[in-house]
């Protein structure tokens, strides 16, 4: 059979996380959290990790956010700061929330910009490779590369349903692979497991 496309692969797995009902959904994110923080609360303290503010039918991150934050890590959200561009912007409990692009929230612009350690990330679709696709904005993509650039290396690690789950993604040369996935039957680490954890 030949592969799909990005474009193809994208709106199918969209439309099954997008038939998944509010309470199929709110039960799934709580499982996540519950598999993320047991994984990474150890590891997440004293670190910053970035979460995100979830939009159309993505996984409700919120929770695993606030256990991480429980356990001692700091949080950050991402910000579209043009068509390209997203920075993290630290996110603290007196911080209010604003539109931050593309119907998400985020810290305004007063909040310091941060270089996140752990980045927990939306996606569309993803494989057993680490390959995922993301909206197709190249977001992630360019401010991964952005933290190499300057001697970071974010753990990368997808929050999704396993239904997001496609047997392969066609990787292009900017792709940066993921080190693992959440989902709500647990967290899987696609090579091995990264140090220190
Ligand atoms: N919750 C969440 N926050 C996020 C992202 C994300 O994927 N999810 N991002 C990830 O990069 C960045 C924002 N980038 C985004 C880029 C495109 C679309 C989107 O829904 N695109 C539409 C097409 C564009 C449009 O609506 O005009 C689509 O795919 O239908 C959403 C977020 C940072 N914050
Ligand atoms: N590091 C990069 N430098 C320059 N252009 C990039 C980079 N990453 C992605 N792009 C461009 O962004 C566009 C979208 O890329 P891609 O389809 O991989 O996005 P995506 O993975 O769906 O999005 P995201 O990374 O926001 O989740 C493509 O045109 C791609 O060439």
């Amino acid at each position: 059979m030949a592969l799909l496309t990005k474009p193809e692969l994208r709106s199918a797995s969209l439309r099954r996380r997008d038939a998944l009902s509010v309470d199929e959904r709110q039960e799934k994110s709580l499982a996540i959290a519950t598999h993320g923080a047991e994984a990474l609360s150890r590891f997440a303290a004293g670190k910053c990790v970035a979460a995100y503010h979830p939009i159309r039918s993505e996984v409700d991150v919120a929770l695993l956010a606030h256990m991480l934050e429980d356990a001692g890590a700091r949080l950050a959200l991402p910000a579209v700061i043009d068509r390209e561009t997203i920075v993290f912007r630290a996110h603290t409990a007196a911080g209010k929330l604003v539109p931050g692009g593309f119907g998400t929230m985020a810290p305004g612009e007063e909040a310091e910009i941060v270089d996140p350690d752990i980045l927990l990330m939306p996606l569309s679709v993803f494989d057993r490779q680490g390959n995922r696709i993301g909206y197709g904005a190249g977001h992630y993509d360019r401010a991964i590369e952005r933290l190499v650039a300057k001697g970071r290396k974010p753990l990368l690690i997808a929050v999704a349903f396993d239904l997001q789950e496609a047997p392969a993604v066609p990787a292009e040369a900017h792709d940066m692979p993921l080190d693992g996935v959440i989902t709500e039957t647990g967290l899987a680490w696609f090579g091995d497991r990264p140090e220190g954890l």
